[in-house]
Formats: structure tokens, sequence, C-alpha cells
């Protein structure tokens, strides 16, 4: 009998996308080299938002499309964690779990990806005239109109490998898309981009961040998870969260942010724009390190005070359409 039990494995739930995978994979090089001495085990969990990729995001699933079904897969203890972009967690809690881990940040902003073959642009000003530009994004939709009217904003749904295709079959004149994605995708070297940076365009509210949940009453995934985040970056992300929360706008709505360090000083920049970009609200907020929620909600006082309940329009969506 053999009675040197194998430590349990530690069982991260992802779902399925080549992008979902790096993400877990990186989870899985954190917490080897954060030596819990556990093996690591990555479970595939298929979400609603990868089986239906013909309807517009906003008009199926909506809040948690992408995030629910890894999320049941840890409360079902199919898994011990779940990983996901930030981005597409919704500020809302769930139930029975907890965000226990935000790890290192990728690129944070936007990028402009044009088809294979195309000659370069250094702005956005170098797009023909009514260029039609692909994104599902009303954030993205929302800041690319407000520089630029004319441009014909078109949906697009699918993976990033399935919207590349889209771009170089010609059905659109670029792509907007997370650089973070690309990055870690490794498909950003083989074409010409711009970079969409803010003033311009604000990324969305935990864009490049990663979240890691598990559940709320697991201390030792909790403590592993604590060790493999980054201060700083949970910092951030939580002024951009609560900012998110206190707008009440986890729905559909065009807000972007921005959150900046400086030794013990964060501020948070955000933006939030009507559905055609005509009107644009813009407030910068800063605090210590340690209030970063109460900047985030000052910041969303700041934006309501100056109107932006008329530009936020209710309803189901997720904090992030792709
Ligand atoms: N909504 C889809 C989604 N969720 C996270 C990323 C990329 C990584 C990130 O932005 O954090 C993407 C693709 C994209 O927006 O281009």
């Amino acid at each position: 009998m053999n009675q040197t039990a194998e430590p349990r494995p530690l069982r991260i739930a992802t779902r399925a996308s080549k992008l979902a995978l790096w993400q877990a994979e990186h989870v899985s090089a954190l917490l080897e080299a954060q030596g819990s001495g556990r093996p690591i085990e990555i479970v595939h969990i298929t979400s609603e938002g990868d089986r239906d990729l013909t309807s517009p995001l906003s008009q199926f699933g909506g809040l948690g499309v992408f995030t629910r079904e890894v999320q049941k897969a840890v409360l079902d203890g199919r898994a011990d964690l779940a990983v996901h972009s930030l981005k597409d967690l919704p500020t809302e809690p769930a139930p029975g779990l907890t965000l226990a881990g935000i790890p290192d940040r990728g690129p944070l902003y936007d990028v402009l990806i044009l088809p294979e073959g195309s000659e370069p642009i250094e702005s956005l000003a170098d797009l023909p005239e009514q260029a039609r530009i692909g994104t599902g994004s009303l954030r993205r939709r929302a800041q690319l109109l407000h520089q630029r009217s004319d441009l014909e904003m078109l949906e697009v749904r699918g993976n990033v490998q399935t919207r590349l295709k889209k771009l170089d079959s010609g059905e659109y004149d670029a792509l907007c898309l997370a650089e973070a994605g690309m990055v870690r995708l490794e498909l950003l070297a083989e074409r010409n981009w711009l970079l969409l940076s803010p003033p311009e365009v604000y990324p969305a509210v935990g864009q490049g961040a990663l979240g890691i949940e598990c559940r709320d009453d697991d201390t030792e995934t909790i403590e592993i998870l604590g060790a493999i985040s980054d201060p700083a970056v949970r910092a951030a992300t939580t002024a951009e969260r609560s900012l998110l929360s206190h707008l009440r706008a986890g729905c559909h709505a065009p807000i972007g942010s921005l959150s900046r360090l400086e030794e013990n000083q964060l501020t948070l920049e955000a933006v939030v724009l009507s559905g055609d970009g005509q009107e644009r609200i813009f407030v910068s907020e800063s605090g210590p390190l340690e209030a970063a929620a109460e900047t985030g909600i000052k910041a969303a006082e700041a934006l309501l005070e100056a109107g932006a309940d008329r530009l936020i329009s209710p309803g189901p969506g997720s904090p992030e359409a792709p």
C-alpha cells in the first residue's frame, strides 16, 4: 500500500478558446513558480458566448455570457479556480465565489488591425472616407465615431482568429481589438496596425488584466491566489471596477477608463460617450492607493454630475462586448 498520497491537483477552469487557454497556461505557470507543490490541471468549459457565434452579443445571454459556465465549474467542484479576462467579468460578485487573484497585467490599449498586405497608417486620419470598421463594442464604436463620424461601424462576432479571417476576406477595412489578446496570440507581428490610446480611445475597465476566482470558503486556494496577485494591478482594477459598478453600467454602455499609479497615488481617468460618439464626458480623480474603490466612486459621481446618466442606457449586456 502506498501511504504517500499525491498532493491534490489544483484544477483551473477556462474557456477553450486559444486566448482563454493562453491565459490559463499563464496562470498555471505563475502557480508553478509560486510553488504550492500541487500539480496543476486545466479543465476546458464551453461558454454560451462561444456556442452562439451569430447573434450580436448585446442580444443574448447578457451579463457574464463568457464567465458564467466557467464559474459554475468551480461552484460545482469540477475545478478549484476560474481564470477570466477581467474585462469580461461582471462587477456584481458571483454568490459563493471570490475574486482572489489579479496577477500581472498585459498591454492596456486597443489596436486597429489592417488587412494582410495593406500599407501602414500613422493615425485615424489616414483611413479612407467611410472606412468600414469591425467591432461589436459600443465603447470602441463611440470613441472611433467621436474622432471620425464618417466611419462605418460594423458588428463582428467570433473569436480573434475568426475576426481576422473576416478582415482578410475584405469584410472590413480595419478591425478594432485589444492589444493584449493580439500579443498573447502572437498575431501582431504579421501585419500593420495602429495603437489606439487615450485620450482618443480609452480602454475598457479591466482591459489586459486577468481575474481569478475561487470558492469563497476555500482558504487554501485564496491564499495561493493572493501570492500570485500584483497589488498595483489590484488597486488599479479595483478603482476601474468600482467606477463601473457605481455607474450601474454593467450594461452595454460606452465607458472607457485608465488608471495611472505614481508612488502611492492612483489617478483614474474615465470617459462616457453617447452611442453615436457625438457627446463625450471626461473626468479625472485621484486618491491614495489604499482608497482605490473610493476613487472609482468619486469618478463615477463626477461623471453622473456631468450628465453621464443620460448617455448610459440600462439593459442587459456584458461589461465589454468584444
Ligand atoms: N471581449 C472579448 C475579449 N476579452 C478579452 C479580450 C482580450 C484581452 C483583454 O482585453 O483583456 C478580448 C478580445 C478583444 O477585446 O479584442
